[in-house]
């Protein structure tokens, strides 16, 4: 069962003395159960607007949407126990502890002590669990925000552009937490604008563009555009070793660094072996990864 879904999901939002802002436009969507899955696309492309339709915090004009197998909003009370968010800044008292702050929302949801102590280990503040959150870093804070979405042991996290405001450090410590908590089991579905920060956590991902998911599956699959990569060689005599290439049924090109580029390589065994078998032997193979930047340019370029 995924652990979200949404099909044909539209949002336009009413805006006095101006004209109406489509946020979602016919959305299709499936968030996987397990593993870290990024949601990526440029701001204003919808995602924070997904997220809050997801939680049942904006009702969509249209569309069917499923949170944990339940539909949005009928069903939302079966499962929303299961499901920690962190959307906008929670509200904590600046003049708390960080460990008082969460034993209160500890409390409210009926939740015993120890739990909080688990998250505290969990996002690594114990060491700091008796300082005031107002003397926190930003990042300490964001920790702390997920310690409280963690408290009641969600299947699934959601976690609206957790590195926005970070430095550097603070964004690195929230990564490996993602990471981590992807890794143990919960199914963590996270939002950025930033490229790398998805690349380097995610299994999975969805990028949106002008309210639509424009292309999704596992990180390494969406950055190859979906197929197999291409190849550059590097031989003495690329013309002829072209030839031996082209006639095995590759499409090649001169490669704009110099050498030849050999499209679509599934298995690049293959294109060493082809060519030794004729006598041209290889300086170089290197296979060439689309990194998700030009991808993703390409990708939201396309269909703005
Ligand atoms: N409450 C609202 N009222 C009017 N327009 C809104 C509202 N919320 C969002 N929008 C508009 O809907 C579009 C999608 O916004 P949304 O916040 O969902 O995108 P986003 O991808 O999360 O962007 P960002 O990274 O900037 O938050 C934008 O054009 C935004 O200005």
């Amino acid at each position: 069962m995924p652990a979200l879904e949404m099909h044909a999901v539209a949002k336009t939002y009413a805006r006095r003395g101006r004209p109406p802002q489509r946020a979602l436009d016919g959305l299709e969507l499936v968030v996987g159960d397990g593993g870290v899955h990024g949601l990526l696309g440029p701001n204003g492309s919808g995602k924070t607007t997904m997220i809050r339709v997801a939680l049942g915090l904006v009702r969509p004009d249209s569309g069917e949407v499923r949170l944990l197998g339940r539909p949005v909003p009928s069903g939302l009370p079966e499962v929303i126990g299961s499901v920690g968010a962190l959307v906008e800044t929670p509200l904590f008292f600046p003049g708390f502890t960080g460990r008082r702050n969460l034993r209160l929302l500890a409390e409210t949801a009926g939740l015993p002590r120890t739990r909080v102590e688990e998250v505290l280990e969990v996002v690594e503040l114990r060491d700091r669990a008796e300082d005031r959150f107002a003397g926190y870093s930003l990042g300490m804070k964001q920790r702390l925000a997920i310690a409280a979405a963690l408290l009641k042991a969600p299947q699934l996290l959601v976690l609206d552009e957790p590195g926005n405001g970070l430095d550097p450090g603070g964004m690195r410590d929230v990564r490996e937490l993602v990471r981590r908590l992807g890794q143990e089991g919960t199914t963590v579905l996270i939002s950025s604008h930033l490229l790398a920060e998805i690349q380097q956590v995610a299994d999975s991902v969805s990028i949106m563009a002008r309210g639509r998911c424009i292309a999704s599956g596992p990180v390494h699959e969406v950055l190859a555009g979906g197929g197999a990569p291409d190849v550059r060689v590097r031989v003495p005599d690329p013309a002829a070793a072209a030839a031996v290439l082209t006639a095995a049924g590759y499409q090649v090109a001169p490669a704009p660094e110099g050498g030849l580029l050999v499209h679509a390589v599934a298995a690049p065994a293959e294109v060493t072996r082809l060519l030794a078998g004729s006598g041209h032997w290889l300086e170089e193979l290197t296979p060439m990864t689309a990194d998700l930047e030009s991808a993703f340019l390409a990708l939201t370029a396309e269909r703005a």
